[in-house]
């Protein structure tokens, strides 16, 4: 069964159309891009598929179950994380307490566990903090535990939104954008990174991105959509060479490979 599958997706704001008619299957351990010019559509795709919009049309499966329409905290429950365009985190909490609080849908407690300070909370609560100091050690961000967020450079920023993003153990992983605003050196460890993540926790990843060097560096296939619709489906190199593709972006900036 594919891990993801998207049949017949439309999403109208208003009269405008997003997105039409989007159909696509990912599999258990695929790099998938999303590519397109500005307003293709492609945010509103990913928060269709985390449940931020209800798709006017068309079902998203989930290991072939329907989540379309499911509420945000669902969808991640059900082991969908992403990363955002802007980065959002938590900027009044510690780096390490970012990692924790993003885990706090697995703890299986409520109120009164929680005052009464149960074995079972306490329990739950060393996992998250394991799971914290594993991702701060394996992300290289030791050193900032104890900083604000925002007192970080801006690439580990983008690290640490995708390392609050894995502290869920998602099956599949959004990346909107994580290299927009990065400077050559830190785009490359960019690269790095998300090849290293992919291997290290065995993650299907969906990337949204601009940045043509990331996306032909690190996807095995590519979809591009074009006011919503998609207009061209297949591995980097070919996707380069499409003439829809090129004439999409001739528009505006022609995407550079380099
Ligand atoms: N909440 C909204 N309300 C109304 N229109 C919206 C909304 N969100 C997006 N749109 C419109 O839907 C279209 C697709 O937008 P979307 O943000 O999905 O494109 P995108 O491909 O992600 O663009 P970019 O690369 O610039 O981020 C655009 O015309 C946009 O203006």
């Amino acid at each position: 069964m594919s891990l993801l599958e998207i049949r017949d997706l439309t999403h109208f704001f208003g009269g405008l159309r997003a997105v039409y008619n989007l159909n696509l299957t990912l599999e258990g351990g695929e790099l998938l891009g999303l590519i397109g010019p500005n307003g293709a559509g492609k945010t509103t795709v990913f928060n269709l598929v985390c449940g931020f919009y209800r798709p006017t049309e068309g079902e998203i499966q989930l290991l072939g179950k329907n989540i379309a329409g499911l509420r945000p905290h669902k969808v991640t429950a059900l082991g969908i994380a992403r990363t955002f365009q802007n980065i959002r985190l938590w900027n009044t909490l510690t780096v390490f307490d970012n990692l924790c609080i993003s885990q706090h849908y697995l703890l299986g407690y409520g109120l009164v566990k929680s005052v009464l300070r149960t074995p079972s909370f306490r329990a739950s609560e060393a996992k998250v903090r394991r799971t914290a100091s594993e991702l701060l050690e394996l992300l290289g961000l030791n050193h900032y535990a104890k900083e604000y967020p925002k007192n970080l450079p801006y690439g580990l920023q983008r690290r640490l939104e995708i390392g609050r993003a894995l502290s869920i153990h998602p099956k599949l992983l959004l990346l909107d954008e994580p290299a927009a605003g990065m400077n050559p050196g830190e785009v490359e460890q960019l690269i790095d990174l998300i090849r290293w993540i992919r291997t290290e926790f065995k993650l299907t990843i969906w990337l949204i991105e601009h940045h043509m060097r990331v996306v032909m560096s690190v996807c095995d296939h590519i979809k591009v959509l074009d006011f919503g619709e998609t207009i061209a489906d297949g591995t980097p190199d070919q996707v380069k060479q499409n003439r829809r593709v090129i004439q999409a972006y001739l528009g505006e900036e022609e995407p550079s490979y380099a």
